[in-house]
Parts: structure tokens; C-alpha cells; sequence
């Protein structure tokens, strides 16, 4: 057996990025995804729109969901502001293992918190095990088909506020024809889409940004 994909990429990383450098990091990944292995992070045109609303929102409590290696964790936390956490949710240990170390290579541990779960289980959780009342930006980028049910269930925790900000990954592509038809449609959120495309690819994907108005 021999190694995974992750955990290339985080050799990757390892060897190219320089310790505490984030910037370095996210470099190594978007190097390796081009130049060796195609991996399902965010990426670098979608993550320079992950930045521009993560800095406009500069959130004290983020929340992510679906960790995968880390990538948009470390995009999101080095844009952090002082006293801001983000808490980043993933299902499979083994991603979870890799994410922590490319998140301490980038020297963002002590912004973050890698929980290892599904968001089902977690989301009624996190106010009792964190002491979160309620988060300021949420990132989707988890099972496409768990966008919608999951902030519903954010939602019926009370763990969205008037003005939280969702932005959700691979609206287009895989796709999320029912979440996205829901925060489109629904009074309770503002929604806009931002086109771009697939993670190191030219298909056609993009980002849906929708503010809850409670
Ligand atoms: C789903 C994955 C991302 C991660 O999410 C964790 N996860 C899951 N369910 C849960 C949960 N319920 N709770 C917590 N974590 C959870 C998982 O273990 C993965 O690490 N992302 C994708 O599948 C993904 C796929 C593509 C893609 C696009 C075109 C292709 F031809 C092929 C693939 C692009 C992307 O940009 C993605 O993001
Ligand atoms: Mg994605």
C-alpha cells in the first residue's frame, strides 16, 4: 500500500511551503494540484473570491464544512481577524489528520479547530461544546447533497443571526440544484452568485454567497 493522494499533498507541502508561512502553503497546494495531482480544494480563482468575502465579513466565529486537507481552512484563517476562531467540520479521520498538519505548517493551530464527524451529528453540539452563540460566516464544501439540510439544522440550532453569511462551493459543479433553489428563493436569505470555475480546471463552477436575514 502505498501512500494517498492527501497525504502527497501534504509532503507537498512540507517540502516546498516554509513553516508559519501560510501564503507558502496555499502556494505548494495550488502547485501540486496543477503540476502533479488534481485535488478537490476550493482553489486558487474561486479562493481569491473566498478571501475578498471572508476579509469583507471578518468574522470573531466561522464555521466550515468539509475540512478535506485543509486548503480554504488555511485561506479562511490567515484572513482571520484578532480573536476570530473558525471551527471546520470533517467526516473521514484521515482527511482530518492531513488538515491539522497543513494547518500547523501554516502556523494557523491556534485559530482552528478540526473536528472530526459528520456536520449532522455535530451542528446540534456546537453552542453546548464550543460555547459558539451564534456563527458569523459559514462555508460549505462538503457532500453536496447535505448543503441544504445542514443549514436548515443551522438554522433550528438558532446558529445563524441577522446578517451570517453562507458562501457554498461547487454550486455549478458537481452541483446543488436544491440549495441553491432554496436560499434563491426563500425571504430569509439575500443570495448572489459569483461564476468562476472548477478548482484547476476550465468547467464552469462558481460560489453562491447568501446573507441570513433571520
Ligand atoms: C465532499 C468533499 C469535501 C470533504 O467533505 C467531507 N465530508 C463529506 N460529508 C461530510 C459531512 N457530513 N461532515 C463533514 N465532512 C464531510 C469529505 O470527507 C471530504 O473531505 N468535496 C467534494 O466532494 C468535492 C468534489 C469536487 C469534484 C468536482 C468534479 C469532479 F469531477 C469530481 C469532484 C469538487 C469540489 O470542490 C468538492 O468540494
Ligand atoms: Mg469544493
Amino acid at each position: 500500500t502505498g501512500t494517498t493522494r492527501p497525504q502527497r499533498l501534504l509532503r507537498a507541502v512540507q517540502e516546498r511551503a516554509t513553516r508559519g508561512d501560510s501564503e507558502s502553503v496555499i502556494a505548494a497546494i495550488d502547485h501540486f494540484c496543477r503540476h502533479q495531482e488534481w485535488a478537490m480544494n476550493v482553489g486558487d480563482e474561486k479562493g481569491f473570491i473566498l478571501d475578498s468575502v471572508v476579509s469583507e465579513v471578518s468574522p470573531q466565529t466561522a464555521l466550515e464544512l468539509g475540512t478535506y486537507c485543509g486548503y480554504s481552512t488555511v485561506r479562511i484563517a490567515r484572513l482571520l481577524p484578532p480573536g476570530g476562531h473558525l471551527i471546520t467540520l470533517e467526516f473521514n479521520p484521515n482527511y482530518a489528520a492531513v488538515a491539522r498538519q497543513v494547518i500547523a505548517w501554516a502556523g494557523l493551530e491556534d485559530m482552528v479547530q478540526v473536528v472530526e464527524g459528520a456536520s449532522g451529528d455535530w451542528i446540534p453540539h456546537l453552542r453546548e461544546h464550543f460555547g459558539i452563540e451564534s456563527f458569523d460566516f459559514v462555508f460549505l464544501d462538503h457532500w453536496k447533497e447535505l448543503y441544504l439540510p445542514d443549514i436548515k439544522l443551522l438554522e433550528e440550532c438558532g446558529l445563524l443571526r441577522k446578517g451570517t453569511v453562507l458562501l457554498a462551493d461547487n454550486v455549478i459543479c458537481p452541483g446543488t440544484p436544491d440549495y441553491l433553489e432554496y436560499v434563491r428563493k426563500s425571504q430569509s436569505y439575500e443570495s448572489h452568485y459569483f461564476g468562476s470555475h472548477l478548482e484547476y480546471t476550465r468547467a464552469e463552477d462558481g460560489l453562491e454567497k447568501s446573507v441570513y436575514l433571520g
